[in-house]
């Protein structure tokens, strides 16, 4: 049963705007709960079959599976907009502007010599926030519009556990309610490490979520963390004029996952476009002081230390799980060591009615991956089965060019003691490549040595965002390496790298 308990001030708001008439009445802010609760942002009905706590990307995805499959269901939401990190201040608005400082960056440095001379080159940071912004909100809107078509009940509010079954509800717009759920599936979703001591103040140290948004462009930046996060960030600002510096702790930039012969080469692309880095560095300390922020910088295996000083540092060193103010005190749940909620193959907790999919539990923390989960978390509740292939989940790095891989790298297979093949196929022989004037990067295979399964693939190359696409569903569907090179690509296309690539690892590419 669904409770709407209005706060006394509101109460009386209420009442004193029903004496004053409708007109009044319409305004006051108790009415207006009451008026989202009729809207369909909450609802006076019975019990739920399934409530969301998060509107992220795990969290809206089961919310909308779940009304498909006939479910009554409720999604929790407190940011007051849908769609999460992810949507809000995640892949979306990095995209929008890694896509426009590319295309600025391309004006200004490559146009020339395919033909095309172009005047005067000037930036407006404020209009390329404003449709970043734009592409956010078309987006978040489009969600609470399927949140309709698919009778999902949208609760703007913080959701947190007063009992196993009972979920109560601090509104956005004040007040309180409860809701009861059936099932009840935790998708918060995460947030980023801080560094130790390095006051986030989202303007000279920031986060992703500062780095999206920095009013202009900072003469120096420096990135604390070479990963995904932070060669994204680094290449926006350096295309739009910034000096910046990476740091990364480990011998290899790209974070965990990324093949090292890749890594190499998108180092070396990276450092061409104007990118400085310091690998094998950890950077012990730091603080804001005046208008610059200095950082320690010490040799990771011990060795000299050093002082490094930009206007802007960002600290994208890792993300972690978010589950404050959940109430899981009140019902027993427990996170592990790296604050993550424990969950069996079907997302279950200790209590089997409770859920958990996305960035808040284990695995990588993706929205394609938040997706799967909660497609199959619902198809749990409801079939009483459901599917991950969490062996075929793609990674995208999106730079320029892009870099993207799938299943095992080299190094995790010898670690895994597998014999394999390799095969590469260069883009500078590949003839679609050639006549973009994009020949940075190539393909590379893994394939089981006996077998010729598939095991692994990773690219970095123009549009290997796409490409990959290809290579994992060859991965899911257990395909060898003869089996795409015996499948006919088109000509002139990019996609015949791959091929060519399978080619190398099953016997000899044509072209190279
Ligand atoms: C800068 C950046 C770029 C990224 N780019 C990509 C990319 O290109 N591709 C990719 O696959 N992944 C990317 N990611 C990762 C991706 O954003 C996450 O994997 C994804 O958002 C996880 O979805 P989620 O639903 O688990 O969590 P989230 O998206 O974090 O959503 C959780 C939601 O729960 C809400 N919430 C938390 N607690 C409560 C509560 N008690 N009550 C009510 N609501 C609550 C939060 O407000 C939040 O909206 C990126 C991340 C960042 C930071
Ligand atoms: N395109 C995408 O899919 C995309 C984009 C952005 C974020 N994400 C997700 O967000 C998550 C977080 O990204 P991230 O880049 O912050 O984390 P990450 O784990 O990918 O990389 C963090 C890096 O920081 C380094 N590091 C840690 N402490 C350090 C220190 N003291 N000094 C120097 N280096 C240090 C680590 O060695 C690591 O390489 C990732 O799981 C990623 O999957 C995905």
């Amino acid at each position: 049963m669904l409770k709407t308990i209005l706060p006394r001030a509101a109460q009386r708001s209420v009442l004193s705007a029903s004496r004053a008439g409708p007109s009044k009445l319409s305004t006051a802010p108790a009415y207006q709960i009451l008026r989202q609760v009729r809207r369909g942002y909450a609802t006076e009905a019975e019990d739920y079959d399934v409530v969301l706590i998060g509107g992220g990307v795990a969290g809206y995805v089961a919310a909308i599976k779940a009304g498909q499959e006939g479910m009554k269901v409720a999604c929790i939401e407190k940011r007051g907009a849908l769609g999460g990190t992810c949507l809000n201040v995640g892949c979306i608005p990095s995209k929008s502007l890694l896509n426009n400082s590319h295309m600025y960056h391309q004006i200004l440095h490559d146009t020339k010599k395919r033909g095309i001379e172009v005047g005067d080159v000037k930036l407006n940071l404020a209009q390329m926030m404003k449709a970043k912004d734009e592409s956010v909100n078309g987006l978040t809107k489009g969600i609470e519009f399927l949140f309709k078509k698919n009778k999902v009940d949208y609760i703007k509010g913080t959701g947190a556990f007063a009992s196993e079954h009972e979920v109560r509800v601090n509104l956005v717009d004040g007040g309180e309610m409860s809701v009861r759920g059936k099932n009840i599936i935790i998708a918060t979703g995460s947030e980023s490490t801080p560094f130790p001591g390095l006051e986030i103040d989202e303007e000279k140290v920031v986060t992703s979520t500062g780095a999206l948004a920095l009013k202009e462009v900072p003469k120096r930046m420096v990135v604390i963390g070479g990963g995904i996060i932070g060669l994204e960030m680094a290449s926006v600002w350096s295309r739009l004029g910034s000096e910046v510096s990476v740091i990364e702790f480990l011998g290899q930039i790209g974070g965990p996952g990324m093949d090292s012969d890749i890594a190499k080469q998108t180092q070396k692309i990276l450092q061409r476009q104007g990118l400085k880095f310091k690998l094998n560095t950890k950077v012990t300390s730091g603080e804001a002081s005046g208008d610059v922020v200095k950082l320690e910088l010490e040799a990771a295996k011990g060795g000299k230390n050093e002082t490094i000083e930009a206007e802007v540092c960002l600290v994208a060193i890792g993300r972690r799980p978010y589950t404050a103010g959940l109430g899981l005190e009140n019902i027993g749940i427990e996170l592990d060591e790296r604050k993550r909620l424990v969950i069996d193959q079907e997302y279950r907790t200790k209590i089997p009615h409770i859920r958990v999919i996305g960035d808040c539990t284990f695995g990588p923390m993706l929205a394609h991956k938040a997706e799967e989960e909660a497609v199959a978390a619902i198809e749990y509740i409801k079939k009483g089965f459901g599917h991950v292939n969490y062996g075929a989940i793609p990674s995208v790095m999106y730079t320029h060019p892009e870099v993207a891989w799938v299943g095992q790298n080299e190094a995790e297979l010898k670690e895994a003691g597998v014999k394999y093949n390799v095969g590469t196929f260069p883009f500078t022989a590949n003839s679609r490549a050639k006549t973009n004037l994009e020949t940075d990067g190539m393909v590379k295979m893994l394939s089981d040595k006996e077998t010729d399964r598939i095991l692994g693939i990773h690219i970095i190359g123009p549009n290997a965002g796409e490409m990959i696409a290809e290579g994992t569903l060859a991965l899911e569907y257990g395909a060898s390496s003869e089996d795409v090179a015996r499948t006919c690509h088109a000509h002139p296309t990019l996609a015949e790298a791959f091929k060519e690539a399978a080619m190398s690892t099953y016997s000899h590419a044509i072209h190279s």
